[in-house]
């Protein structure tokens, strides 16, 4: 995979970072140096995370430190790697804050708790998920598919876009990274019946959050270029990647997946390469709205690229979630 520069003092929040593909993204973010913040809605998996990534940065130093030791005795290595042994352990800048992107109220307060660190913010990367839940709704009564990968991360972003926008410079943009997928392709945007009550299928709720998440992007860099702000968005399909994301599809799927992840899946390691690519890589500094699989710009649906789709959607997003439908164009970065 590719070297990417290191990130010390560099700020990132990635929402499901507990498991799967944000996981991946967390460690190496972590690993270059950046703190990252991991947004997750289970204290308990967001201890495991921190306490795992510290682990695995820690073993594979230790491995290292063993090689090292058998191919020269060299005392000073031994030395070396002791000191990076004991640095990694107590100062891996990796933290969880508990954020439920099914509740906008816990969104509202996991912001709060944020701007509280009065740390910058370099990095958001709307990763967090779920899929072909069966129908559902959120605490605020949204279909669950639509209200927490949609609505959850619509309201995150704009919480959290003043401070996005005094952290980025002309030369260090700052940058919103989201998670979409294929599935978007296919997705259709029932802009009279978001909420799928009319009818409710698990596979159309999943794949029209994730086209809301394209559109929303464009418009979102539709209206930071307008602004003049040092903040880009670009949007990313990880490709199909082995992670807990299937566990409510139907029980033959699981078990064709089971037989066959090793050939047509991704690891969560390797669909986390584009989402990382997104996020620090320096060809991608000062792009955006772009739509990126296999580390490349591709096309997206042709109907992400309909204006005013994009802006119908988000007048009706700032309607569900209670703001303003200002922020973006009026508070200059
Ligand atoms: N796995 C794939 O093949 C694939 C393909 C295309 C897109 N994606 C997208 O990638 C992203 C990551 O998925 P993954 O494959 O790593 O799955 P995963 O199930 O391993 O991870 C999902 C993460 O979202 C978190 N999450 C779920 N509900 C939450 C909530 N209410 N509040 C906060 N966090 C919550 C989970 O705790 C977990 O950390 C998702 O947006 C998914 O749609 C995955």
């Amino acid at each position: 995979s590719a070297v990417f520069p290191t990130q010390n003092g560099k700020v990132a929040i990635v929402t499901g970072g507990t498991k799967g593909i944000g996981y991946q993204t967390v460690k190496h973010l972590a690993r270059l140096g950046m703190h990252v913040i991991i947004a997750g809605n289970s204290e308990s998996d967001g201890q495991e995370a921190v306490r795992k990534i510290k682990e695995e940065t820690l073993t594979g130093k230790v491995t290292l430190s063993q090689e090292s030791l058998l191919m020269s005795m060299c005392f000073y290595i031994i030395i070396s790697d002791l000191t990076r042994f004991v640095f990694i352990s107590s100062f891996l800048p990796v933290e969880f804050l508990y954020c439920d992107l099914a509740s906008m109220k816990s969104i509202r307060q996991f912001v709060q708790q944020f701007r509280a660190k009065n740390c910058p913010l370099h990095v958001l990367v709307n990763n967090a998920g779920v899929m072909l839940v069966p129908e559902r709704k959120t605490e605020d009564g949204f279909e669950e598919h639509f209200g927490l990968n949609y609505l959850g991360h619509f309201l995150l972003t704009n919480l959290l876009l003043d401070t996005l926008k005094q952290s980025g410079t002309h030369s260090h943009n700052a940058r919103i990274i989201t998670v979409s997928s294929a599935t978007h392709y296919v997705g259709k945007l029932h802009l009279d019946d978001l909420q799928s009550r009319c009818s409710y299928s698990p596979h159309g709720a999943y794949a029209q959050s994730k086209l809301a998440l394209v559109l929303f992007t464009y418009r979102l860099q539709h209206l930071l270029t307008a602004n003049g702000s040092h903040v880009t968005a670009n949007v990313v399909d990880p490709g199909v990647v082995n992670t807990e994301l299937y566990k409510h599809v139907f029980w033959v799927v699981k078990v064709v997946k089971w037989m066959t992840a090793w050939l047509f899946f991704k690891t969560p390691e390797e669909g986390a390469s584009t989402t990382i690519y997104a996020a620090i890589s320096p060809e991608m500094e000062g792009a955006g709205g772009c739509y990126l699989y296999n580390e490349e710009r591709t096309k997206s649906a042709d109907v992400a690229y309909d204006e005013e789709l994009q802006r119908v959607l988000w007048t009706e997003s700032c309607k569900m979630v209670g703001i303003s439908d200002e922020p973006v164009t009026l508070s200059v970065g």
